[in-house]
């Protein structure tokens, strides 16, 4: 359901906040991976204002197309795919994490890029607005990514997990189905409740044409999530402290 207009307004507030909370811990020279989705947009958008005013040089990998084509407008200057490229920092929204920073991605369509630069990150940093922050994860539904040919036999073996899989269609043109970067169609798995998402996704990466699924867990390193006016930086095991108690990345 679409939130009504002024609390979707308060939710981007959150996400540029968090945005800029992530900008403090961009120091000069760094490689970035730069995430995908409107809260990753503002930090894109932070980021090159820096890098416009001189304050930072950085170098960057983006996780989409959309990502790239913003980079590339504000100057960011773009590193191509190629071995032996690893990153300092990733920044990225999700759609949903738990307190032990499991995480559900993909609502954007983009998980598959964004798990190869979260895994070639030395540090994934996740921002969110807070209705993204929740107990357990699958009110959401989990996007895979999925080869075309594979399509029925993904659907069946998604449902005989209870996943209630939806084919994605296009945003503009709801009668094709909607595609990846890669070409791939994604499927959107409704489970409502997901008590082990360790065991979801190892069931998951056994089905063939399944390219990738939105489980990211083992991840990430810390979340900036904020709540009202306040950042909150959330590690696994920890009470969430207020962003401002870190000068360095949490
Ligand atoms: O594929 C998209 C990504 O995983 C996004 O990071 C995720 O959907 C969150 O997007 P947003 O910041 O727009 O809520």
């Amino acid at each position: 359901m679409t939130p009504p207009a002024s609390a979707s307004n308060q939710l981007d507030q959150e996400k540029r906040l968090a945005a800029a909370a992530a900008l403090r811990w961009v120091r000069d020279g760094m490689v970035l991976g730069l995430g995908t989705g409107s809260t990753a947009a503002h930090f894109i958008a932070l980021l090159g204002e820096a890098v416009r005013d001189g304050q930072l040089r950085v170098q960057a990998t983006a996780t989409s197309q959309a990502s790239e084509a913003q980079a590339r407008e504000l100057g960011i200057p773009l590193l191509e795919p190629q071995r032996g490229l690893r990153f300092d920092l990733t920044i990225d929204g999700a759609d949903e994490l738990d307190p032990r920073l499991r995480l559900i991605k993909g609502g954007g369509g983009a998980l598959l890029r964004e798990k190869v630069l979260a895994t070639a990150s030395q540090y994934l940093l996740i921002i969110a607005d807070s209705s993204k922050l929740v107990p357990q994860l699958g009110q959401f539904p989990l996007p895979l990514e999925v080869v075309p040919f594979a399509l029925p036999w993904v659907l069946d073996a998604v449902a005989e997990l209870g996943g209630s899989p939806v084919l994605r269609s296009d945003r503009h043109n709801l009668k094709e189905p909607a595609r990846s970067d890669q070409g791939n169609f994604l499927v959107d798995c409704h489970f409502t409740h997901i008590p082990d998402p360790e065991q979801v996704a190892a069931q998951l990466q056994t089905i063939p044409g399944v390219v990738e699924h939105g489980l990211f867990l083992g991840l990430a390193q810390a979340a900036l999530v904020t709540q009202g006016d306040q950042v909150m930086v959330v590690k696994p095991g920890m009470e969430p402290v207020s962003a401002t108690n870190f000068a360095e990345l949490p």
